[in-house]
């Protein structure tokens, strides 16, 4: 379990983290989600006590993390997958870590093994690609087999296969009852990993849902088959409901739950052989919710000269 409380973070004259408060829980995938520059990465180095919170407070597993006596066997972090020195391999890496806080060198080759590097484990770090060093790193974060995991942008750098391996393994993690707390910017991927979502927008916590929440709430929208569509149609309508017909027997419905529009149609024995609620796909939701709080927007040019686009 991670609990923040009140967290705020200022750097000179900017305030990264605004006074957050929330609880992270073991036994499912949290997705820590911000636009850029929401104060993600800065949230989550205050947890392991890479920065010092300017005021509030962050528990790990019921203590500071500096107060553990061995962190790394209560909180596993992937936050800079470039942090292992250059020069050493994977291996040398890994051991050294393991030594400084008390880990046997069996767990060592586990997790090698455990994220695919057994073929490159002696090559030096330095030579390693983006998706390499992640594994690396993501290997470090588990060489304590802790029960608090966390991965700043797991996936970045990964190739499918790799997001599919990630995928399941912060699933099976979460299942052992361990707490997973992943940020992300790929919304599909986050879609199909996570269960729950904590998010920022501008330091400030603007969620913090069920992924089933999340994507049920952005909508609204009921879609209705009835072989009596037409008559189904004209008394939603008077019950203030708005409709549109993308197929003759389906309507498109909102302004009424699906309960209201069941009773309406029990009410006139009016036949429902579809009726489903619509959700939105995360990144909908997410982008309709953090639309105030993007900081870092591109504009569209208004008109494109073709020729100097041809040019
Ligand atoms: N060491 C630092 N010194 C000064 N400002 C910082 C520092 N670290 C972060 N910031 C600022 O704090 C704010 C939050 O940054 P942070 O990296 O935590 O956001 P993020 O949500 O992780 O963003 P991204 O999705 O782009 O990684 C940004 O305005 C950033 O410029």
């Amino acid at each position: 379990m991670i609990e923040i409380r009140n967290l705020t973070k200022v750097y000179g004259g900017t305030t990264a983290v605004d006074g957050l408060t929330v609880t992270v829980r073991p036994g499912r995938v949290t997705g820590f989600l911000g636009p850029n520059g929401a104060g993600k990465s800065t949230t989550m180095r205050a947890v392991v006590g890479l920065d010092r919170p300017t005021s509030g407070e962050v528990q790990v597993a019921g203590r500071r993390y500096a107060d553990h006596p061995a962190p790394l066997r209560e909180v596993g972090a992937l936050l800079d997958a470039n942090a292992a020195h250059p020069g050493r391999s994977a291996l040398a890496h890994l051991r050294a870590l393991a030594v400084t806080n008390g880990i046997g060198r069996a767990r060592v080759d586990e997790v090698v093994d455990m994220v695919g590097l057994r073929q490159v484990a002696d090559r030096r770090v330095g030579g390693f690609s983006l998706g390499m060093a992640q594994r690396l790193g993501i290997a470090a974060a588990l060489l304590g087999d802790p029960a608090v995991i966390l991965l700043d942008e797991p996936v970045n750098g990964l190739d499918p296969d790799g997001i599919r391996w990630i995928r399941g393994l912060l699933r099976g993690l979460a299942a052992e009852g361990r707490t997973v707390f992943v940020s992300s910017h790929l919304m599909s991927e986050m879609a199909l990993t996570a269960d729950h979502l904590v998010i920022l927008g501008r330091g400030r916590l603007i969620a913090d849902v069920s992924m089933e929440e999340m994507t049920a709430s952005a909508t609204g929208q009921v879609t209705v088959r009835s072989p009596q569509a037409d008559d189904l149609a004209r008394r939603l309508s008077a019950d203030g409901a708005a409709i549109t017909r993308p197929e003759p027997d389906v309507l498109a419905v909102t302004g009424r739950t699906n309960t209201q529009i069941a009773e309406t149609a029990l009410a006139a024995r009016i036949l429902l052989t579809e009726l489903v609620p619509v959700h939105a796909s995360l990144e909908d939701a997410y982008l309709a919710m953090t639309a105030h709080d993007t900081q870092y927007r591109a504009t569209t040019p208004a008109t494109t000269d073709p020729g100097r686009a041809a040019a």
